[in-house]
C-alpha cells in the first residue's frame, strides 16, 4: 500500500491498476463487461463528432494514469479533451506542431534504444517490471496534426512519424491510443489503419467512413458504424485484429468524474516509488529533433 505525505499527516492510498491488464472499456450488446488488452497494442478510434470518441479515449487514459507501471504522454490539438490528465502526464502538447514533432522524435528515439537493449538482451519483448516501462500515447484527434496545423512537410512528417510508432512502439512498451473525426482515406490510409490492433468506429456518416476504420469489407458483411444511432453516443463497433466487429456500449467519464480521478492519480503518482524516476523520458535539444 503507497502511503502518501497530505502536509496534514499520512494517508493511505488505495491499490492501484497495471497496464498489463486488459482495460475495462464498457460492456458489449450482452450487459458483459468489455476489456481490452492494450499492452502490446495500439487502438484507433474514428467516429463523428459527438460520436464518444472522447469518452473512450478519456477512459483509457483513466486506466493509464492509474496504472504506477505506465507513464503518459498526451497529444491534444483542442487541449481540452485530455487537459484534465495533465497533472498525471510527462508530457503534454496542446496545439503545438512543432512541439508534437518534437515528441514524437524522441520517442522515436526511445523506441531505438529499448530496442538496441532488448537485442543485447536477445529478447523480443517488453515484460512486466521490466527494466523500461510502458507508455500510453493518447492523441485526441489526429487530424489536428496531420492535417490542419502547421506547413505540408510538418503535416508529412507527422504522420510519418506516428506510423512508426504505431508500427514499432508495440514489442517496447510504447501504446498509441489516437483518435480523429475525420475518418478518410487521407488522414488514415489503410497502411496506418491496418496497424492498429483494435479499432472502435463509433457512429460514422457514411458506410465508406465505417470501412476506412473497422477494416475494408465490413460494410460488406453487414457491419457499418453508419447503423448506430445519433442518439447513442458511446455505442461503437470494436474489432481486434484478425476478430470480427462487435457492438459496444463505451463507459462515460463525465468532467467532475475525470477530474477526481486524474487528482487521485496524480497523488498516487507523486508518492510512487523512486523506481519509476528512471524510466522518465530524456529532455533533448529541440534542434535534433526538427
Ligand atoms: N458512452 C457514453 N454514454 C453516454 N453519453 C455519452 C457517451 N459518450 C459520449 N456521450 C455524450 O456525447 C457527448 C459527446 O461525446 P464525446 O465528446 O466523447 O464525442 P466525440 O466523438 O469525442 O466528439 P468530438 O469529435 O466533437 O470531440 C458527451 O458530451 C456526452 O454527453
Amino acid at each position: 500500500m503507497l502511503v502518501a505525505d497530505t502536509g496534514k499527516g499520512a494517508v493511505e492510498l488505495g491499490p492501484t491498476l497495471s497496464i498489463f491488464d486488459p482495460v475495462y472499456i464498457g460492456i458489449d450488446e450482452f450487459g458483459q463487461p468489455k476489456r481490452v488488452p492494450l499492452i502490446e497494442r495500439n487502438i484507433l478510434i474514428g467516429g463523428e463528432p459527438g460520436s464518444g470518441k472522447s469518452g473512450l479515449l478519456n477512459g483509457i487514459v483513466a486506466h493509464a494514469a492509474l496504472s504506477l507501471d505506465c507513464r503518459l504522454v498526451l497529444l491534444d490539438g483542442k487541449r481540452v479533451e485530455l487537459g484534465q490528465w495533465r497533472k498525471c502526464a510527462e508530457e503534454f502538447v496542446g496545439q503545438d506542431i512543432e512541439q508534437a514533432l518534437v515528441l514524437l522524435w524522441r520517442l522515436q528515439k526511445m523506441m531505438d534504444n529499448r530496442y538496441d537493449y532488448l537485442d543485447a538482451c536477445e529478447r523480443r519483448k517488453i515484460i512486466p517490471g521490466d527494466v523500461f516501462g510502458p507508455y500510453l500515447v493518447a492523441i485526441d484527434e489526429i487530424a489536428y496534426y496531420s492535417a490542419t496545423v502547421g506547413d505540408k512537410t510538418q503535416r508529412e512528417k507527422f504522420s510519418m512519424r506516428l506510423r512508426d510508432l504505431v508500427a514499432r512502439g508495440r514489442a517496447v512498451g510504447l501504446i498509441v491510443a489516437a483518435a480523429t473525426q475525420r475518418p478518410s482515406s487521407d488522414i488514415i490510409p489503410t497502411s496506418l489503419r491496418d496497424l492498429f490492433a483494435w479499432r472502435f468506429g463509433g457512429r460514422c456518416t457514411n458506410d465508406s467512413s465505417s470501412d476506412i476504420v473497422l477494416g475494408h469489407g465490413w460494410v460488406a458483411k453487414g457491419w457499418s458504424a453508419n447503423t448506430i444511432s445519433p442518439n447513442n453516443p458511446g455505442a461503437g463497433l470494436l474489432i481486434a485484429e484478425n476478430g470480427s466487429p462487435e457492438l459496444v456500449k463505451v463507459a462515460y467519464l463525465d468532467d467532475r468524474t475525470c477530474a477526481a480521478i486524474a487528482a487521485y492519480a496524480a497523488t498516487l503518482r507523486a508518492t510512487a516509488p523512486a523506481s519509476l524516476e528512471r524510466r522518465k523520458l530524456r529532455p533533448v535539444p529541440v534542434a535534433a529533433a526538427a
